[in-house]
């Protein structure tokens, strides 16, 4: 197992807020967390990149190389897309040539135009600041990759393509995930397993096996069908409802 959680607790400012969860992510797996808002579903995330310490019970991380990516890309605003690429490298030790001729086809990879490799933070889209965040974070060749909520600023077309690419990178690599969102049809896309946080101190309430969704309405499906869970109804939101065709 490359991450393991046995019974961890974790609380702030005197209140509890995880009461004992127990998950784990091996090589090659995409684990999605979800769960209502607050419900602790960062904190878990903070825990498994040893971010934060838990207060009871224990965190095992068997990886060399852990990357991280969140909601808000986090680049250095003074550095173009390649450089931000680049320096994760850098910061390995690779040269900067090495560095710069490595991270870039991993933006290509990502559908980042030669162009747009020279551009800064500023001058790019949010979407393909999201694209340049994730190919930081598969640069460095992670063993594990903790990933909370990347697209949910993005609209639908680029969640998607950015889902299937994650999802592409997750069973090439190796690498192992843990991608934290309450958006459900991310979640049965992406999901090899489904894991719900829910409670106040909070548990992993319920384990699932997710198939994989050939179709949009597969997805559909799958969404509603979690969307039914009581604790999943506070953020079933649109996958309670799907859309309907229009008959033009
Ligand atoms: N550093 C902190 N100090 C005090 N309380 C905290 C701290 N970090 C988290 N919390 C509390 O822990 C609870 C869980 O927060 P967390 O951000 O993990 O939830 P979440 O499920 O990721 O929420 P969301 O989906 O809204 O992002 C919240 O009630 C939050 O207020």
């Amino acid at each position: 197992m490359r991450l393991s959680f046995d019974g961890v607790t974790w609380g702030a400012e005197g209140e509890p807020v995880l009461g004992g969860v127990d998950l784990a992510v091996a090589a090659g797996e995409l684990v999605v967390l979800v769960g209502r808002s607050g419900v602790g579903k960062s904190t878990v995330l903070r825990l498994a990149g040893g971010l934060t310490a838990p207060s009871g019970g224990r965190v095992r991380r068997e990886a060399r190389r852990v990357a991280m990516v969140f909601q808000e890309p986090r680049l250095l605003p003074w550095a173009s897309a390649l450089d931000n690429v680049a320096l994760s490298l850098s910061a390995l030790g690779l040269g900067r040539a090495a560095a710069r001729a490595r991270a870039a086809p991993w933006l290509a990879r990502l559908g980042l135009s030669p162009r747009d490799l020279a551009k800064r933070p500023a001058a790019l889209s949010g979407g393909m600041r999201a694209r340049v965040a994730v190919a930081r974070a598969f640069v460095i060749e992670p063993d594990l990759v903790l990933l909370d909520e990347p697209f949910a600023a993005l609209d639908l077309a680029l969640r998607r393509d950015l889902q299937a690419i994650t999802r592409g990178l997750v069973t090439e690599t190796g690498v192992a995930a843990l991608f934290v969102t309450h958006d459900l049809p991310e979640a049965v896309r992406l999901a090899d397993r489904l894991m719900v946080l829910d409670g106040r101190p909070a548990r992993v309430v319920a384990t699932l096996v997710q198939r994989p969704c050939e179709t949009l309405a597969d997805v559909w499906e799958a969404a509603a069908a979690l969307s039914r869970r009581p604790e999943l109804a506070a953020i079933a939101g649109d996958a309670a409802a799907p859309p309907r065709v229009s008959p033009r």
